[in-house]
Order: structure tokens, then C-alpha cells, then sequence
């Protein structure tokens, strides 16, 4: 793992999640191709990229209960607690209406309304992932989100992953579909036949997920665009050299692009660290992947102070920031931008992934500048209430009259003025 020394202004190498032309028209021809001829192209696709032939999109309760007898009861409990987690963390964030009465008698508030329906894609083509169906699933049911859908590519066997279905199983997901990529996105944006189209599409997925996200954005809402995972780590010599580097390669084994970066004021951890990378890698079983990311997106930065450190973890804004120094918890206050803290030794990377309570669906590629974790909100939305009382009213018309005509806006005005005039 490369070792910079102070390294001012150092940038990290990410690239943007916009694909390239080929990869843009493709996602186009899929969209339009679904808005025409609905399920039939589902089934194209699905037997082009999945390679499966799917006639019925829709999993029955018995692929449920084939699925839990793949899974051992003891996952089946993990899976459980783990939900239960999610749920009562994101309890929290539920907003409620309110309103205020102000001494006028005019009435204003804001009416908090779950939204109606919502599609969350599960990512299938590479690897299986259970823990994100909870993450995105359990926020929307506290939000009160009445119809959730499911989409998650098939494998070739014609299934989606058992322990994907069991997680949505658990988090109660009703409707689940067993097709993927810009094919499954365009299902959930524009309906078929079979799908009846939803409001809002969250979840992680790869370029071609994204890029359809993107593309039906307007019709319908999305979350936001999940690029490769990042880490973070702020460390002094208070560090374990062994737990740093396994905290780095639990995000690098995401994807070749995953970047994991160590900001230390401790040049004995950085050597030690950067020798642990290389022993770690040789034996984990997503060497390749790994490895290909800690050569392309790994770094270890020095710095002569924790000040410069945080600095740099802000000008970073990492989708996960691990602090583990002497003061970890005085450090947070320091820090303006990051997905998530992981605050303390203790506090490992993979504890927020799957278990803690909190969301891994984060801001990535220095987002987190001013975009926050999946949360409750984002499956609710909120309307403004007015009531002006008559006292109100005569208190504030010609204000209100004078501010239209300054527009020029005269009927806006005489509505107004309607009232009295
Ligand atoms: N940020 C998060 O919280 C989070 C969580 C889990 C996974 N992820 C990320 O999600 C991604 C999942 O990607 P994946 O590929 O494994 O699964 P995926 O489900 O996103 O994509 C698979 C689908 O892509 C489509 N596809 C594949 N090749 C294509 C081509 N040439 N043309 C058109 N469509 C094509 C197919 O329809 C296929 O079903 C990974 O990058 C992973 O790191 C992120
Ligand atoms: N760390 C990923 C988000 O960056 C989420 C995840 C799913 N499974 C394991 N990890
Ligand atoms: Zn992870």
C-alpha cells in the first residue's frame, strides 16, 4: 500500500458514476424497450444478462419457504436481530406533523405523509445482499410506507438467493420480483403488466442500476446514486496495525473500485499497517478484488498533526470514517464530513454493515459534503398547511397585495383583494 508523506492536497482517484456512452445508450434502449413491450422485454433481458428464462416474475410463497430451508435457523435468528436493530434506530428519525397557531389566529404547519409506494432494487449479479434488503426495506415500513416491491436479479438457476429472500421474508416485503438491472429499475419506474409502477426507487446496484436510476429520475424519485465503497481510517499510534488493515480490506473487497485510505499521524503504524495490507491480502478469497483496489484506490497518508488529519478526512468526505485514536470521541466534533463515525476500536467497520442499527446505504464519492445516510425521511414527504384566519387576513392583505404587484402579478392581487374590495 502506497505511504505519502504529508501529501498536501493529495486527491483521490475516483471516477464518477456516469458510464461510458456505450454503457448509456444500452441503459436507454432497455428503459424504452420496457416502456413498449413491458414483461416480454423483462424476459429478453433476463435471459440475455441473467441468463435464465423467467415466466413469472413473481416469487410465491412456496420460493419463501424453500428458501428458509436453505438457511440455518441460527442466520434466521441473526437476520432477525439485526432488523430489529434497524428498526428501532430508524424509529428515531420518524418525523410528525405539527402545527403552529400564532397569536392572529392564523393556523400554519407541515403534514409529514408516508409515500404510497416504493421499489428497493437488491443487488444480485455479483453477490448477495441480505443485510441491504434490511437496510432499505426497514426505514420505509417506519416510515409507514404501505406497498414495498422487491427486485433482485435471478441467478441461473432461475432463483434469487435464498437468504435474500428470507431478509425480505423478515422485513415483510409482499411483492418480490425476480428481475434485475435497468430492465428491473425500468419495471418499477413505468409498471407492466405484472409490476405496477412505485414512486420512489432506492438501493445500491452497479453501473447499470445506477445509470437507470438516473435515467427515470423525474418520473419517479430516487435515493441517490451509491458509487463504490469507501473507508476512512483516522489513527495514531494507539492503533492496531492488524485491525487497521483488516478494516481497510473489509471495503476493498467490495469492488475494484472501492478505496480505502489510512490518515495517521503515526509513521510506525503507517509501515506496519501497510505490511499487514499485503499479508492480509494473500489469503482472503476476494484476493483479486481486493487487492485490485488497494492498488488503484489504497493510500496511507501521514500527516504531522491530528488537526491536518481531520482536515484531510473532511476534504475526503468518506462514505465511512473509522476514528481510532487516544480521544476518539473528542475528534467527532472536528469532523464536518462522513456517511458514518465509527468511533473507537471497538467500533469496526462491518458493525454498521450488518448490525448496529444504523444504515450502510451512505453518501459516496465525497457526497457526504451534503447528502446524509437512507433514512425515514426519505420514504416520507411533507406538505405545507395554511389557514389564515379573517384577523389574520385584513392584518396582512395589502402587504401581501403590494408584494404581488411588485412581481407584476396583478390577479395574484386581486385575489386578494377579492375579499374586500
Ligand atoms: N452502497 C451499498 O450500500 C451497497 C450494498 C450492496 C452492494 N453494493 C454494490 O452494488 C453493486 C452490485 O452489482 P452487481 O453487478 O453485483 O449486481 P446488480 O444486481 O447491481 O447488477 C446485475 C445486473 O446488471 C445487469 N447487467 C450486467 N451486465 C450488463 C450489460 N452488459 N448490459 C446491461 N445490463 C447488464 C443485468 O441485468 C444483471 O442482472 C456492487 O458494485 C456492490 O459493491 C453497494
Ligand atoms: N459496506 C457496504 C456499503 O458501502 C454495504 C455492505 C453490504 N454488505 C456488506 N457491506
Ligand atoms: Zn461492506
Amino acid at each position: 500500500m502506497k505511504i505519502v508523506y504529508g501529501g498536501d492536497n493529495i486527491t483521490i482517484k475516483r471516477s464518477v458514476d456516469s458510464g461510458t456512452e456505450e454503457q448509456r445508450n444500452i441503459v436507454k434502449e432497455i428503459i424504452e424497450n420496457v416502456r413498449v413491450n413491458g414483461d416480454s422485454a423483462l424476459q429478453e433481458y433476463t435471459q440475455k444478462f441473467d441468463r435464465t428464462e423467467i415466466k413469472n416474475f413473481f416469487v410465491t410463497e412456496q420460493e419463501i419457504e424453500e428458501a428458509y430451508s436453505d438457511i440455518e435457523q441460527d442466520m434466521v435468528e441473526i437476520i432477525k436481530e439485526a432488523a430489529e436493530n434497524i428498526r428501532s434506530y430508524h424509529k428515531n428519525q420518524l418525523k410528525s406533523s405539527w402545527m403552529v397557531t400564532k397569536e392572529n389566529g392564523s393556523i400554519l404547519g407541515q403534514k409529514v405523509t408516508p409515500l404510497d409506494s416504493v421499489g428497493v432494487y437488491v443487488p444480485g449479479g455479483t453477490a448477495a445482499y441480505p443485510s441491504s434488503v434490511l437496510m432499505n426495506v426497514m426505514p420505509a415500513h417506519v416510515a409507514g410506507v404501505k406497498r414495498i416491491v422487491m427486485v433482485s436479479p435471478p441467478g441461473e438457476n432461475g432463483k434469487i438467493p435464498s437468504a435474500v429472500l428470507v431478509a425480505a421474508h423478515i422485513a415483510g416485503v409482499k411483492e418480490i420480483y425476480k428481475v434485475g438491472g435497468a430492465q428491473g429499475v425500468a419495471a418499477l419506474a413505468y409498471g407492466t403488466k405484472t409490476i405496477a409502477p412505485v414512486d420512489k426507487i432506492v438501493g445500491p446496484g452497479n453501473i447499470y442500476v445506477a445509470l437507470a436510476k438516473r435515467e427515470v429520475f423525474g418520473d419517479v424519485d430516487i435515493d441517490m446514486i451509491a458509487g463504490p465503497s469507501e473507508i476512512a481510517i483516522l489513527a495514531d499510534d494507539t492503533a492496531k496495525a492488524k485491525e487497521v488493515a483488516a478494516d481497510l480490506l473489509s471495503q476493498a473487497e467490495h469492488d475494484i473500485r472501492a478505496s480505502a485510505v489510512l490518515v495517521t499521524t503515526s509513521e510506525n503504524l503507517a509501515v506496519a499497517v501497510a505490511k499487514e495490507v499485503e499479508q492480509q491480502l494473500s489469503n482472503l478469497p476476494r484476493k483479486e478484488i481486493a487487492q485490485k483496489s488497494i492498488e488503484d484506490f489504497g493510500l496511507i497518508l501521514v500527516k504531522e498533526t491530528m488537526e491536518e488529519a481531520v482536515e484531510t478526512i473532511n476534504e475526503l468526505a468518506p462514505e465511512h470514517l473509522e476514528i481510532i485514536t487516544e480521544d476518539a470521541f473528542e475528534r467527532i466534533g472536528a469532523i464536518r464530513h462522513a456517511g458514518a463515525i465509527f468511533v473507537g476500536r471497538y467500533s469496526s467497520e462491518p458493525v454498521g454493515d450488518y448490525f448496529a442499527g444504523t444504515n450502510h446505504v451512505l453518501p459516496t464519492n465525497g457526497t457526504a459534503r451534503f447528502s446524509s445516510p437512507l433514512n425515514v425521511e426519505d420514504f416520507q414527504k411533507k406538505s405545507s398547511v395554511i389557514y389564515y384566519s379573517k384577523n389574520a387576513f385584513f392584518e396582512n392583505a395589502e402587504k401581501i397585495a403590494a408584494f404581488a404587484r411588485l412581481e407584476g402579478l396583478e390577479a395574484h392581487a386581486r385575489a386578494i383583494e377579492s375579499r374586500y374590495k
